[in-house]
């Protein structure tokens, strides 16, 4: 059975092509800007393959012209143009390239950096003119042709006259509608922005008249109350870049040069903590360029912020904050990233989510961490104000995804340790570790201080224990869900068994408690409902009890879940242990007061409580009968 072919109607389909491919109109600029410099980019690579000498990129601008009274906006190129059999198949027949047709021919060219590759760009055109004449004289032929459309409706081609080989681009800009404004696309610094927005790094100066303004010469006789006078004049002005800085080589570029470029780039009033640049070469070819900030961002820590690269695509800008290629543990990295791997969409909108754009962002991630572990080897000081700014983001990326990338981030975590008195790794704190020590200890409160003078530091202060001083809200839950590190495990000192005790030092703890069962009963019921038991230990110096949890709500848990809950239903309740120090003269005293029979045994268990609740920072439900009854014992 013969096959036969599909037909496309082709005006619904143009239809289709200007209003549902692109999101925001603005991207016309872009295409017709891309068109121009693959024109360019042609003849360019046309003369060198000929050998013809003296032609520069510099030579080959492309021009725009705003005329702001009659609505039209003229951008023109000095490229190859097009006969009018080229101008019929280009810019008759929707979805034929002829640049990609080129770019196939030429694929053995290095340099080539031919953008166009569906065919369909130019017609974006239609989605801010209501008329669009393009006037093209083929390279080495001396007759124009003049294409014109106003859209669905069709097309002509008719010959004319043009003095040189290029092409001119005029749009008739539309109007404006009650929903849409058109007269953006008049005004020369809304231009200006677009160009440096999307086609910063086109490799043609893209040139177009400003109007600015100066102060005018003071005149010879002028009086003493003169008044400094401004007048308005233009300048043709280029306004793209050219060549991205990161397109240049490492060792052409100084501190100052990527410094002024991420402050200029990224709107940043400080320099950079450090900067990443890379070429890669192999299963993936892209360049990136990489800014860890010095200091967060307002929004950092809210909904608002966007993580996120600019995606570049042979210098044209795809995206600017690609999310795909950062992971949100190092959501605050800025930069771009350069690659011509990729699949790209119709509209160049968007990515199909393809292996290469994955590959980046693994072979990124790789070169951010070991970046950073550079500087927290080399430059301590920095990684601190690094840390300051953005330790809290790594130590939740090692938190979330039940610790999925902790092997990543867990060598990037750095606490203050109690012995050094400083931030450490926790590399570093393992190869302290005395001989015989069994875990990694760590402390949670409210700051350092507070945190050095609970109870149970002590001891470990004595053995000459290492104690890292958790105080941020997330630090607990980052290193539960670590559990340990180089196979030795985190061990909080508010555990019941920090594993210092003997076996003897446990067999008397054990047996004091035999013996002191009523008292310890009497204690319990004295504090019943406020903590499920009341036990001796051994992991107390010079204070006389403290508080421990029991169950997988820690007490510092507690007080970071209940200060986000919205109402008491979200609120979460550690399960006390009130531990005594059997050693302290104040259990001796409890003992002795439980002989006689003592009512004030009820009262103390309620100051002692009270007090180990104080120390580890909780609320006190009830201080006045606190405070009662410490001044009936001073009293
Ligand atoms: N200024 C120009 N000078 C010379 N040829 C041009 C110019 N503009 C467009 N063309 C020709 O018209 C063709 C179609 O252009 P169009 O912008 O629709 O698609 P494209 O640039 O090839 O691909 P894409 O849709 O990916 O941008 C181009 O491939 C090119 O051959």
């Amino acid at each position: 059975m013969a096959k036969k072919q599909f037909k496309a109607e082709s005006k619904r389909l143009l239809d289709l092509m200007i209003n549902s491919i692109y999101t925001h109109k603005e991207i016309f600029l872009r295409e017709l800007i891309s068109n121009a410099s693959d024109a360019t980019d042609k003849l360019y690579y046309n003369a060198m393959k000929d050998g013809k000498t003296g032609i520069t990129r510099d030579s080959l601008p492309i021009e725009l012209t705003l005329d702001k009274e009659n609505r039209r906006f003229v951008i023109e190129d000095h490229g190859c143009g097009m006969t009018a059999e080229e101008l019929e198949s280009n810019l008759g027949t929707i979805a034929r390239s002829g640049s990609l047709a080129f770019k196939k021919e030429n694929q053995d060219q290095a340099d080539i950096d031919i953008i166009g590759q569906f065919g369909v760009g130019f017609y974006a055109a239609f989605m801010v003119a209501s008329h669009v004449e393009v006037v093209s004289r083929a390279i080495g032929s001396d007759q124009a042709n003049r294409w014109e459309s106003d859209g669905t409706a069709g097309y002509t081609v008719t010959p004319c006259e043009k003095e040189e080989n290029g092409t001119r681009i005029t749009l008739t800009i539309k109007e404006n509608t009650e929903n849409e404004t058109y007269d953006e696309f008049l005004e020369p610094y809304r231009i200006q922005a677009l160009v440096k927005k999307y086609s910063d790094y086109i490799r043609y100066p893209i040139k177009m008249d400003m109007i600015r303004s100066r102060m005018k010469e003071k005149p010879a006789d002028a009086g003493e109350d003169y008044q400094p006078e401004w007048e308005e004049y233009t300048e043709n002005t280029t306004l793209n870049s050219m060549v991205p800085i990161w397109k240049k080589s490492k060792k052409d570029l100084t501190e100052e040069e990527y410094n002024s470029f991420y402050t200029s780039k990224f709107y940043d009033y400080q320099p950079p903590l450090c900067h990443i640049h890379s070429s890669v070469e192999g299963a993936v070819t892209y360049t990136a360029m990489l800014f860890i900030p010095a200091h967060a961002p307002m929004d950092y820590y809210t909904k608002d912020y966007e993580k996120g690269l600019q995606l570049y695509s042979n210098g044209v800008l795809i995206m600017d904050k690609c999310a795909d290629l950062l992971p949100d543990h190092f959501s605050f990295v800025r930069g771009m990233v350069d690659t011509a791997d990729l699949s790209l969409n119709i509209s160049r909108e968007m990515l199909q989510h393809d292996r290469h754009l994955k590959a980046i962002a693994q072979s990124i991630e790789k070169k951010i961490k070991s970046e950073l572990l550079k500087m927290q080897k080399d430059q301590r000081e920095e990684y601190e104000k690094f840390w300051k700014a953005f330790g809290r983001q790594i130590k939740y990326g090692a938190y979330v995804d039940y610790g999925a990338h902790k092997d990543l981030l867990q060598d990037l975590l750095i606490y203050h340790s109690s012995t050094e008195d400083k931030l450490v790794t926790l590399e570093e704190y393992v190869s302290r570790m005395k001989e015989e020590q069994k875990y990694i200890y760590y402390a949670c409160g409210e700051t350092i201080d507070k945190i050095k003078l609970l109870p149970a530091m002590e001891t470990l202060r004595d053995k000459g224990y290492e104690v890292l001083c958790l105080d941020d809200n997330i630090d607990e839950f980052c290193i539960k869900m670590l559990a340990s590190y180089q196979e030795k495990e985190f061990k909080s000192i508010a555990d019941a068994d920090l594993g210092l005790e003997s076996e003897d030092e446990k067999a008397e703890i054990k047996k004091l408690t035999e013996e002191n069962e009523t008292l310890l009963a009497a204690l319990g019921t004295a504090l019943e409902g406020k903590v499920k038991k009341v036990e001796l230990t051994g992991r107390l110096k010079s204070h006389p009890c403290c508080l421990r949890a029991e169950g997988p709500v820690t007490l510092e848990m507690e007080k970071v879940l209940n200060q986000q809950a919205l109402d008491d239903s979200q609120r979460v309740h550690a399960e006390r242990i009130l531990e005594l120090n059997a050693e302290h003269p104040v259990f001796k005293k409890l003992c002795e007061l439980q002989q006689q029979n003592s009512d004030k045994v009820a009262v103390y268990a309620e100051i002692l409580y009270t007090q180990a609740l104080l120390i580890e920072g909780l609320p006190v439900d009830d201080p006045v009968s606190y405070a009662n009854a410490v001044c009936g014992l001073i009293s």
